[in-house]
């Protein structure tokens, strides 16, 4: 049976080091990082990331302001609302909840949002940086993945990494960071052929493609390390059900270890916001810290979180 990759413990021990660092920005500098959260509609799901994401801001002592905006909300409204968080210095991080309905342009929003505020990491300078292996806010989800994976491989040098799936939220970031890592990576897709046979020569797969139990035993190489990125929600007699990419159960039997859904990038995912929202604030600072949470200030430091 493979190792579980517990990414609900992992999240926790995330969480208590940005509890650390927002003491460290209070005491040395009287600052609340503060994370600005804007929703717009109201789309249940949405409802329910956006309400679990301030209740882990405030556990570890981040501010955070809600922005509910009604679904026909319009390009001018929303820019208006960016702009004016944008120029808040007690704000430090603006997320827009994604999807956006359709009559809002989703790059524009995105591109409106101060580099520095962006702890999404979407932006397109922050994305540009991210591909330079540039020290930068980096999306949240692939940054999850990666402390998940310094759980398992104290070195990722050489490894064969498969990432399935190339959307611009996890796919495309996932793999600039496993290449910063010296993995050999290789990106696959939907159009992608003999994907079951490349995802069995890999030490590593990260299931991105947001289709259900797509990943299944036979695509495994004995001893792989498999994160499961879906979130696929389901209805079983009445109830919702959460499932990912992977067919957890069969491939168990096959991994060396394993990313349940939920309990796995999930909650690491919100932790990386929340850390992201630290590093924010650091680079907002006029004066550049020497040690503390500036010492944090790179994307090479998710080991930092690790314990060995
Ligand atoms: N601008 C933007 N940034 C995002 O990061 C973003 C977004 N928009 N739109 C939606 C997706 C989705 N997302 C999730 C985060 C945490 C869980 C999470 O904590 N899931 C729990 C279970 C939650 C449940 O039961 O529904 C788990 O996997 O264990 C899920 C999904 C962030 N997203
Ligand atoms: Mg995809």
């Amino acid at each position: 049976m493979a190792q579980l990759i517990d990414g609900k413990a992992l999240s926790a021990q995330v969480l208590q080091q940005v509890a650390a660092d927002v003491a460290l920005l209070k005491a040395d500098y009287d600052i609340l990082p503060t994370l600005a959260v804007v929703l717009v509609g109201e789309d249940p799901a949405s409802q329910v990331y956006v309400r679990n994401k301030m209740k882990r801001a405030s556990e570890v002592g981040i501010g955070s302001r809600e922005h509910l905006l009604d679904a026909g909300t319009t390009q001018d409204e929303l820019a208006q609302l960016i702009a004016t968080l944008n120029s808040d210095p007690l704000v430090h991080g603006i997320l827009v909840q994604l999807p956006l309905p359709a009559q809002l342009d989703e790059d524009s929003v995105i591109a409106s949002i101060h580099p520095d505020k962006d702890v999404d990491g979407f932006h397109p300078l922050n994305v540009g940086a991210l591909a330079a292996g540039r020290d930068t806010l980096v999306p949240c989800t692939p940054q999850g993945c990666m402390i998940m994976l310094n759980q398992v491989h104290s070195n990722l040098s050489g490894k064969n990494a498969v990432v399935v799936g190339r959307s611009n939220i996890v796919g495309k970031p996932m793999a600039a960071l496993l290449l910063q890592a010296n993995c050999t990576v290789t990106i696959a897709h939907s159009r992608t052929q003999n994907i079951e046979s490349l995802c069995r020569q890999a030490d590593i797969v990260i299931a991105a493609a947001g289709r259900m139990a797509l990943v299944d035993a036979t695509w495994i190489k004995p001893g792989a390390t498999v994160i499961d990125v879906g979130i696929n929600a389901i209805e079983i007699d009445g109830k919702r059900k959460l499932v990912g990419d992977v067919a957890f159960e069969a491939v168990s039997q096959v991994a060396g270890a394993i990313s349940p859904v939920p309990g796995g990038v999930g909650p690491m995912t919100i932790a990386c916001l929340l850390l992201n929202t630290t590093r924010a604030v650091t680079r907002q600072l006029a004066c550049p810290l020497e040690q503390g949470v500036g010492a944090m200030n790179t994307t090479a430091r998710s080991d930092r979180y690790v314990r060995s």
